[in-house]
């Protein structure tokens, strides 16, 4: 059976005055999918979602939820959950009365009111919590409620703006981990806004990378992080050394000269024509330190450790590339006697975890 597609934008355009904040932006959810916007502040995110939910109009494009065409369709009429950064709780209602506001809205009777509030607060663990007001919740429990209000419509489509951004750390991550779960139990189709490429990375289904009103990338976490397809992806989307290489020729794989180095990698990861020269983007994980024989052609000295708690992070000056700076990853702290600062290092490039772009296409 094919998939049904739950959200699908068409060419959607958005301008605030001259300014252009979305430029023609295509895009299919599945249903039951947890999709997330991800980009920088400024980017758009917040205005793709606006435009999902009927707040902002489209200077052009159409948007379709559930098959139909909703971009005249008011908000309250698109059946879509909502759930802002700020809570946004209606503050003179307790617990009960925001969370069954959207059923009374839509006249349903009071006993199936009272049964899908109570199934909503338990399914985000706030059963006992109905009677009380917004201002005598945590924040944690004020974007459970939200939660519990925005899911209680039964939406078609869930949407989440930065939910979790006014929360601590700790807190952040266990109600990922919860968002996570209720979503995949219900199968409802999720769009989540973020600018934190972690929670982007742990949650989604798939991540939409965002910069200046454009899609730069669309696709799982582990092709986002691994093949990122665009220099602003791959310079936004986890830590990555930036190395000025040139593009030598290609035959079934890419040679690449990084430094006295020459490099074979996947042509499928280089970005660029023959001839080009490049910014290699390399994963500190992807790095290794090697002891030097006779073949090492590209070293590095060691200036710094930088100890992170489950990992160090080690950084290397390299004289024969442009004098850069990388800093490669080691899981056990005993490459603080390995590799101590002074030392001089082999490097040794794994393949998975380097790309490599045109270097004037580079804006990251
Ligand atoms: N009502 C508005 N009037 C004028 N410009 C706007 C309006 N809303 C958004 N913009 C502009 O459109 C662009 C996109 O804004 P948007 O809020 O969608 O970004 P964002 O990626 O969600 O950022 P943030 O993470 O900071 O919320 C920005 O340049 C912003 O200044």
């Amino acid at each position: 059976m094919p998939e049904r597609v739950a959200v699908q934008l068409d060419g959607i355009l958005k301008r605030f005055g001259d300014a252009i904040a979305l430029q023609k932006i295509s895009l299919k959810i599945r249903e039951g999918e947890f999709v997330t916007l991800l980009g920088p502040s400024g980017c758009g995110k917040t205005t793709l979602l606006n435009l999902m939910a009927g707040f902002l109009e489209a200077d052009n494009g159409e948007i379709f939820i559930d098959g139909q065409l909703v971009t005249e369709t008011p908000p309250y009429q698109r059946e879509i959950g909502i759930v802002f950064q700020n809570y946004a709780l209606f503050p003179h209602m307790s617990v009960v009365k925001n969370v069954g506001y959207g059923l009374r809205m839509r006249g349903t009777p009071k006993a199936e009111i009272d049964e899908r509030v109570a199934q909503a607060l338990a399914l985000v663990k706030l059963e006992g919590f109905g009677e009380r007001m917004p201002r005598e919740l945590s924040g944690g429990q004020q974007q459970r409620v939200a939660l519990a209000r925005a899911l209680v419509i039964r939406p078609k489509v869930l949407l989440l703006d930065e939910p979790f951004s006014a929360l601590d750390k700790n807190l952040r991550l266990s109600m990922q981990l919860e968002l996570k779960e209720i979503q995949r139990k219900l199968g409802v189709t999720t769009v989540f806004v973020t600018h934190d490429q972690g929670e982007a990375l742990s949650m989604s289904d798939r991540v939409v990378v965002m910069s200046a009103g454009h899609v730069r990338q669309i696709g799982t976490p582990d092709a986002i992080y691994r093949s990122p397809e665009d220099p602003f992806v791959a310079g936004f989307v986890g830590d990555a050394n930036v190395l000025p290489g040139r593009y030598l020729s290609r035959d079934d794989a890419a040679n690449i000269e990084l430094g006295d180095a020459t490099l074979r990698l996947p042509v499928d990861r280089i970005h660029a024509s023959v001839g080009a020269r490049l910014a290699v983007y390399a994963r500190p994980e992807n790095i290794h330190l090697v002891p030097l024989d006779g073949d090492t052609l590209l070293t590095g000295t060691v200036v710094n450790h930088v100890f992170q708690g489950d990992h160090v992070d080690v950084h290397l000056d390299v004289p024969s590339l442009d004098q850069a700076r990388l800093f490669v990853r080691r899981s056990g702290v005993e490459s603080l006697t390995r590799w101590p600062v002074g030392a001089v290092a082999g490097l040794a490039f794994e393949d998975d975890g380097i790309c490599a772009f045109a270097a004037d296409a580079t804006s990251a």
